[in-house]
This record gives C-alpha cells, structure tokens and sequence, in this order.
C-alpha cells in the first residue's frame, strides 16, 4: 500500500519584511499563493527509512533524514509512537533552492501521506503545529490557496481570490540560500519598518483583478537577492520587454516570476525568456491552486 500527495509552489505577491527578531528570524506580511507547480510525495511501508527523489535538480535534494520530507515524517512518527519504517519518494517539479518553497512543499507532502497512510487521526491543528517547526513556509504549502502570513510567516489566515491569474517562472542557473538572502536584506536595510499588508494588493486578489495585483506586488527581498545574483535583472528587464504587466523575484530567489494579462501573453513571455537565453527555463503556471492533495 502506497499513499502519494500532490503539494503546489510559492509565489510571494507581497513579501513586507521587517527588521532580525531576536531568535534571528524577520516579522513578515507575507501573503503566499499557491502556483499550479507541483512535487508529488509518495509513501510507502518499508523495512529500513529510505528516501528518494526524481526529476530536475535532484541531485542537489538531500537522500538522508535532513531531507525536510523525512524530518516531517519522523517528527509524526515520535508524536504518534509509530515504530514502522516508510520509503518517501519525490517526484520533483519544483524547482530547487528557488524561492518556490519546494522542500517546504515536500514535507507537507510526507506529512499528509504519512498521516493518511498510518491513519494517526492527528488534527489539521496540530499538522499545522508539526509544520511551522519544520519551517516557516511550510504550513502554507499545507494549506494552499492563498493566505496571509504573520509572524515569521507561519501564522496563516486565508484569503479571498476572486479570480485566476497566469504567471511564468523563469528558472535561473543556480540556487540562493534563504539565510545569505535575509542577512544581505539586513545588511542593505538601516532601520525596516513593522511589516503590514497592503490593503489595495488584498483588494486586487478579492476581486481577482489581474491589473490592480501587478500594480501593488512587492517583494522587500528583492534588493538582496540581486545584490547576490546581479544577472536576474536582466531576467526581470526581458519579461517585462516581452509584455508582463509585472515581474518580480520570487521569494528570495533566484526565481523570477511574471503576472501576464492571460494565458497567450503567459506563453508569449515565457519563449521570450527562453529566447534570451538569461534563464535556465521558463514555466508556466495558473494560480491559485490548492494545498496538500492526497491522489
Ligand atoms: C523567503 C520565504 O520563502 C518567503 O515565503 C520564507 O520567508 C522562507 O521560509 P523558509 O524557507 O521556510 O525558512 P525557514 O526554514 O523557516 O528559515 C530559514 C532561515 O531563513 C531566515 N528567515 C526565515 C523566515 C523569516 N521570517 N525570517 C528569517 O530570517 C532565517 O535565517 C532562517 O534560519
Ligand atoms: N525535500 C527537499 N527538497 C528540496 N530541497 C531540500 C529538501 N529537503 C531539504 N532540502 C534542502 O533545502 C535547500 C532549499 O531548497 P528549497 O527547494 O526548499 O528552497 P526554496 O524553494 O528556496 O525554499 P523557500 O522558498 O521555502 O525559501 C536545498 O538546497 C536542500 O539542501
């Protein structure tokens, strides 16, 4: 028997970062929505633990029990005294070390599959609990949809999305570290004010109005992430040339994503991109979609 969870990716419309906490992490307005990207997580009972992955950049997916799908999966384990083993595999799409939230995807993944596969009864409360310990991004990827986040972005409360929307996701050559990315952000930045979210950009996703959300997305870690990886500018310059109504670093990259006006302008962008030769690859996605899905 086998139980296999499709999970989506990230993308921040507004990522509002305030100043280094005293535990080292940042206050956030963090408003997510999921993208139709998705990692599928399969367990399976199994003699030993064993984890392995498939699909583009697996070879830089941890196989041992830092993987975040094993961490998720042990810490269920050890809550619900569960002593047998699971194989969990990965069928990666998400690109890795983007700022799609792809590890974080995984481990909501595993803990939904294991939850489902040794039948814990565990409270969507406490999933929830077991995933902000696993990382901040990570009830999110539970979750789905589109959500406002506080905190450090794990305190979740859902929002209205009054409509769809077509996003590319420009690959880069090479990943970025979350950590690197926060401490240039504190580097670059003297005093950040307390994060809020924009009142106008949860208007544009209540209605669903592609125009008014391209006017309003921000990403305050944007700076640092071309700080640190100067060429996606020239990612950003060449969506926008190809007609995206707005371009942005995903998370804290080296993603670059594009809200275009509709499915023909989302592809014409992406061949764009893929033209120019200043991405690895181009995807791309409709938003939002939905959390954890058990197949
Ligand atoms: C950039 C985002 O992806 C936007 O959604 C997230 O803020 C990052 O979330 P994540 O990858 O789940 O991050 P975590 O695994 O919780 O933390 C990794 C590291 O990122 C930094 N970090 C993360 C979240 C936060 N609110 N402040 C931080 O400073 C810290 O250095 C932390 O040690
Ligand atoms: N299941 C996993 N998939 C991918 N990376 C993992 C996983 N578990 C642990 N990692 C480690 O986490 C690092 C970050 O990978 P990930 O794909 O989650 O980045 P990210 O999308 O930038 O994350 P976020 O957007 O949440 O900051 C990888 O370089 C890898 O070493």
């Amino acid at each position: 028997m086998s139980v296999t969870a499709r999970v989506p990716a990230k993308v921040n419309v507004q990522l509002a970062v305030g100043a280094a906490r005293p535990d080292g992490f940042h206050d956030l307005a963090n408003v997510f929505l999921a993208v139709g990207l998705y990692d599928e997580v399969t367990v399976a009972p199994a003699d030993r633990p064993r984890i392995t992955c498939e699909g583009p950049g697996s070879d830089q997916v941890p196989l041992d029990r830092t993987n975040l799908a094993a961490r998720a999966a042990d810490l269920l384990a050890e809550r619900h005294g569960i002593s047998g083993a699971v194989h969990i595999h990965i069928a990666k799409d998400i690109p890795v070390a983007g700022g799609m939230a792809g590890g974080s995807a995984d481990a909501a993944g595993a803990l939904a599959a294991c939850d489902a596969l040794w039948g814990t009864g565990a409270t969507r409360e406490e999933l929830l609990g077991i995933c902000a310990e696993l990382g901040s991004d990570v009830p999110f990827s539970l979750v789905g949809g589109a959500a406002l986040g506080t905190g450090r972005g794990e305190k979740l409360e859902p929002l209205e999305v009054g409509g769809g929307f077509h996003w590319v996701f420009a690959v880069a050559d090479g990943g970025l570290s979350t950590p690197a990315v926060y401490r240039e952000f504190d580097r670059l930045t003297s005093a950040a004010p307390a994060p809020e979210a924009s009142p106008a950009l949860l208007e544009a996703l209540r209605k669903g109005d592609v125009e008014a959300l391209a006017a309003s997305v921000t990403n305050d870690l944007q700076p640092a992430a071309l700080s640190l990886f100067p060429s996606l500018s020239e990612t950003l310059a060449t969506g926008t040339a190809a007609g995206a109504l707005a371009a942005l670093v995903s998370g804290s990259g080296p993603t670059t994503a594009f809200l275009t006006a509709d499915a023909a302008s989302a592809r014409t962008v992406a061949d764009a991109l893929t033209a120019s030769g200043t991405c690895r690859t181009a995807r791309v996605a409709h938003s939002p979609a939905p959390g954890a899905t058990l197949l």
